[in-house]
């Protein structure tokens, strides 16, 4: 790599640089929504030997703020956005353990709605927890309010960090964000290593111009639910006018279902899919990229991306209406959608439309197509990258 990049990416680089990405047990490695390990000896069990696993962080005041998120919205969207990664790997949930770092400021009651909740969500997919580890740090006080306004103790605080596991159902197939597994596999190989190139996964298959981006799930909703929370820091109010954004936004839905789905699908036709974490804005580039770590020299594809408003739900219709946004870019910015996103060959998207429509999969839409040129919005260069904690 050249160049030092900048923000989450650049801090990516500096894990790249001291921990190899490649093991005989691990089939992809970090790049993706989850990492596929393997078991030794394993080969003659196919993908029922694989294991998808993925982690994700959540934090007070980066990822929510205990003014608006209630115990039980705060253990149900910790759980969620790490099961929405192995949705987005056609994973079947099975496990997960959860690291609790709490303050002064939760007591037996709030654990006890935190807990209940991260439990319903959890006996929903049958996940088992499986460990964690807990731990509680001085919250750190200032003296004046917060640029926002908000009480001095709010500051630092209760982080909640979850480690997932999935599992791949007979017939289903791993769901990569790009070609890299093909490409790790012929990297393995030519290094020597063992790894079993025979498995039904998509080996070998790989994007191409003219190839169809599609989402499944709202876009927009859960970042109006942020929009109004912050600005009155009143759930029941902002619940009035926008009961669906505020729900999306703290209590999102993990699109499990539609991930095995496109895990079936993909057995005959290649699938490329991520969710939608940052929003379509920062994640298409992500998921168009010819793989990040390991093969970061090849340059991106590009896409023809087009949002039209009846796509989008009526409360981010309604609420851009009134406040002189343009609702398609409102809703491409996005953020915490934890949709999916994906890009499927061109012969195979007229049957994976019918397939969907068949599974009644809802808010199936297609997004452009695939070029070799840049990223575009609506007809235009987008000027931002999108959400980054560290920009
Ligand atoms: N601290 C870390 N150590 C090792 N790998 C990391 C670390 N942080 C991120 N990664 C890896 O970098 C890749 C990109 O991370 P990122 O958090 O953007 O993915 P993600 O979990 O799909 O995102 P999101 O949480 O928004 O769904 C992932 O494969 C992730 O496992
Ligand atoms: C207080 C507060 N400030 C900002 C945001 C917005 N936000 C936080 S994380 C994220 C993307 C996904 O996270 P990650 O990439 O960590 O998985 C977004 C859009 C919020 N929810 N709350
Ligand atoms: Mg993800």
């Amino acid at each position: 790599m050249s160049e030092k990049r900048s923000g989450e990416d650049g801090i990516l680089d500096l894990i790249a640089k001291y921990f190899p990405n490649r093991h005989p047990h691990m089939l992809l490695g970090r790049g993706d929504d989850c990492a596929l390990m393997t078991v030794p000896q394993a080969a003659a069990l196919g993908n029922s030997a694989l294991f998808a696993v993925t982690s994700d962080i959540f934090a007070e005041n980066a990822h929510f703020r205990t003014s608006y998120f209630t115990a039980s919205d705060i253990g149900h969207k910790a759980l969620a956005v790490n099961i929405s990664d192995l949705a987005s790997n056609g994973a079947k949930p099975c496990a997960f353990s959860f690291n609790l770092t709490l303050t002064e400021r939760q007591d037996h009651a709030w654990l006890e709605e935190c807990f209940q909740s991260m439990a319903d969500l959890a006996n929903r997919y049958d996940m088992v927890l499986c460990g964690g580890d807990l731990t509680k740090v001085p919250l750190t006080r200032t003296k004046e309010k917060t640029q926002e306004g908000l009480d001095p103790l709010t500051l630092g605080g209760l982080n909640i960090g979850i480690t997932a596991w999935g599992t791949y159902e007979h017939g289903g197939v791993p769901l990569m964000r790009h070609r890299a597994y093909a490409k790790n596999l012929a990297a393995e190989k030519n290094a020597g290593r063992s790894v079993q190139a025979d498995r039904p996964v998509q080996a070998g298959a790989c994007m191409r111009e003219g190839d169809i981006l599609f989402r499944i799930g709202e876009i927009g909703l859960a970042r109006l639910g942020l929009f109004l929370l912050e600005e009155t820091q009143d759930k029941a109010k902002c619940a009035e006018k926008y009961p669906h954004a505020v729900n999306a936004h703290l209590r999102p839905s993990p699109l499990v279902r539609e991930g095995l789905l496109l895990s079936r699908f993909a057995k005959e036709f290649p699938l490329f899919v991520m969710d939608i974490s940052d929003g379509l804005m920062r994640d298409i580039p992500r998921l168009l990229a010819r793989q990040g770590l390991v093969f970061a020299d090849e340059k991106a594809f590009g896409a023809d991306i087009v949002l039209t408003e009846d796509t989008l739900s009526s409360e981010v219709r309604e609420y851009c209406g009134k406040n002189g946004l343009d609702p398609c870019l409102f809703a491409y910015k996005g953020g915490e959608d934890y949709g999916l996103a994906g890009v499927c060959a061109k012969e195979g998207f007229p049957a994976l439309q019918a397939f969907c429509k068949k599974h009644a999969v809802e808010h199936f839409h297609a997004l452009g197509a695939v070029t070799n040129g840049a990223v575009t919005f609506n007809r235009q260069i987008a000027e931002e990258a999108g959400f980054d904690h560290f920009q």
